[in-house]
């Protein structure tokens, strides 16, 4: 019983977060770059429960859409064209929910605009991309984050704690999943070669994090990867390229410490009957010589997750929502990051980060298996820094 009240209590929040009571410190100003889909979930309503951020710009390639979203979502400033965000003193950070293949373009120009950047996963089409927009960053002196919002959120933190502890003994085999059905339109963004699309890039970028996360060994190389292609009803009219974006994947590594990794992505499974969308496959398993650790929806854990120990002839379910000393049972996995975002800014220590090293390592895996499957590495972005 009292875990359906949690439930209902959390989700409750979730949708409708409480509002933060302002504090002395200035808010840092964000500016969204598009009206995307995601913004909502991932920026404007955890600020709403942050007292030091505030959603203060949003832009988009036409000035009616910035200005549609900006008034749904109580945003003062609304501009026609991402550069106009870009060059309003007023906006500390950018948060760049871009397509994939304009996040490189677009968090180099914020970037030299000084700007810090929360920037969507993956990061880039390529890994010298990742390499130059972090390089850029540090010359700036500002922060850069790939959105891997799972991470930050407790019931991961709990996942690697159980792992480093040596409750289940060396990790022999690790799997992540992350499989949708129903969700994406023919035509969606996902679908499209040129804009960085792929399950590998989006559902699968995730799954390789997971993967190398929760396992802590990198991959040395891919030992089998398998897909299935979008047809071109899915990637939409006039949409070239599309029999080299994968609908889905399937990839065997070899680790660093000797575990076998698998990951599973796709971005729409086949309904039951051809009609009934199956449900999400949100699972990871990490398993060691003397135990298992089976994890159900490692990715949104706010809405429901479940931690299952093996070990010593035992078994435990662990649920994990909030921090000793950080959180709130209702925050999203989007809210613990935004707050490790603001307190990096802010130059405060954080509970969790990701750094240039780890994204580069996750697009080069990303990239082995491209390479591997013979789809080959998404286009790098034709636009190029000034000199
Ligand atoms: N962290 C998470 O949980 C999630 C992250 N993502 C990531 O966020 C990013 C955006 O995803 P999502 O919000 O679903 O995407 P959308 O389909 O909503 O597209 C995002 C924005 O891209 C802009 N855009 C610019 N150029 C183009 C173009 N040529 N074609 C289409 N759109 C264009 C549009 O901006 P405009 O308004 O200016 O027209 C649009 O608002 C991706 O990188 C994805 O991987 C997505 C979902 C979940
Ligand atoms: O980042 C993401 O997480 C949730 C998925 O539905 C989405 O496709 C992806 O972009």
């Amino acid at each position: 019983m009292s875990s359906i009240l949690g439930f209902v209590s959390r989700n409750r929040s979730i949708i409708n977060p409480p509002e933060a009571k302002p504090t002395d410190s200035t808010p840092l100003r964000f500016g969204i770059l598009g009206a995307a889909n995601i913004a909502p979930d991932a920026l404007i309503k955890p600020v709403k429960s942050h007292p030091e951020a505030v959603v203060y710009a949003v832009a988009a390639r036409s000035k009616d859409r910035a200005a549609a979203f900006a008034k749904t979502h109580r945003i003062e400033k609304v501009y026609g064209s991402y550069q106009e965000l870009l060059d309003d003193p007023n906006v500390d950070c950018i948060y760049n929910p871009l397509p994939n293949g304009l996040h490189y373009e677009w968090t180099m120009k914020a970037l030299a605009a000084g700007k810090h950047v929360l920037l969507e996963k993956p990061a880039s089409n390529t890994a010298e991309e990742a390499r130059a927009m972090f390089e850029l960053a540090e010359q700036k002196n500002v922060v850069l984050l790939e959105a891997f919002h799972y991470r930050f959120h407790p019931a991961a933190a709990r996942i690697k704690e159980i792992v480093e502890s040596g409750e289940i003994g060396q990790v022999k085999a690790v799997k992540t999943s992350l499989k949708v059905s129903g969700f994406m339109k023919a035509g969606d963004i996902r679908y499209n070669y040129a804009l960085g699309g792929g399950a590998l890039m989006d559902m699968g970028c995730y799954t390789i994090n997971a993967m190398r996360h929760f396992s802590g060994q990198e991959p040395t190389s891919v030992t089998s990867a398998t897909h299935q292609l979008v047809t071109k009803a899915l990637a939409g009219p006039g949409v070239a390229d599309f029999e080299r974006v994968d609908k889905s994947a399937d990839v065997t590594f070899a680790l660093s410490g000797g575990a076998v990794g698998t990951i599973s992505c796709d971005l729409d499974m086949p309904a039951r009957l051809g009609l009934i969308p199956k449900l999400p496959d949100l699972n990871a398993t990490i398993t060691g010589d003397k135990g298992e650790i089976k994890v159900v929806n490692y990715i949104m854990p706010t809405l429901y997750h479940s931690i299952t120990v093996k070990s010593g002839g035992k078994e435990r379910v662990e649920k994990v929502y909030k921090f000793p000393n950080l959180g709130e049972p209702w925050w999203t996995t989007y809210r613990y990051q935004l707050e490790a975002f603001v307190n990096k800014v802010k130059g405060r220590p954080v509970h969790h980060w990701v750094d240039k090293e780890n994204t580069v390592k996750n697009m080069e895996a990303i990239e082995s298996v491209y390479v591997k499957n013979g789809l080959g590495v998404r286009p790098k972005s034709d636009w190029v820094p000034p000199q």
